[in-house]
């Protein structure tokens, strides 16, 4: 039985604003809006994931705030593997300033132009728990 891989997604909000990082790759996902983070490495913490992709997307180190309620479950593939994604609130540490060390771009999104951005599939759900965290 192969295991369920996890994807672990920070949703990283300052002053009101969520930080939003646009695909470089692969080439099906260039240029649509993702959250930064992950896979969970075979025996890794899953906080331990979340704090690890974003300091290597980012450059900056987060603190986990709190897991959003809910997840998505990836359709398996053709191995028969299936994956979910778990998101956290996070916040930057030490007023660092993140950097696109691996995507083509970061935007900060307050709640009016949240959805406004061509964004994954599997974030779209996650946006109305977040909004709520974010300002007009
Ligand atoms: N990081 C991230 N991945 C997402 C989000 N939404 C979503 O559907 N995904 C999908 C895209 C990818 O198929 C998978 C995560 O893969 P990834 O390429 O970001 O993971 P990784 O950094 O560990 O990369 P790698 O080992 O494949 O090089 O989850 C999201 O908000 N953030």
């Amino acid at each position: 039985m192969t295991q369920t891989q996890i994807i672990v997604g920070a949703a990283i909000i300052r002053d009101g604003a969520l930080l939003a990082a646009q695909r470089s790759q692969p080439e099906a996902l260039f240029g649509r809006w993702e959250l930064p983070g992950g896979k969970v490495d075979p025996g890794e913490e899953e906080l331990d994931a979340l704090v690890r992709e974003c300091r290597e997307e980012l450059g900056v180190d987060i603190r986990p705030i709190e897991r959003i309620n809910y997840e998505v479950t990836f359709p398996p593939r053709n191995d028969g593997s299936e994956a979910v994604m778990r998101v956290w609130t996070a916040e930057i540490l030490d007023d660092a300033e993140p950097v696109a060390l691996e995507h083509l771009a970061l935007r900060w999104l307050k709640s009016d132009v949240l959805a406004d951005i061509d964004w994954l599939p599997a974030d779209v759900p996650f946006l109305d728990a977040i909004r709520p965290h974010l300002r007009p």
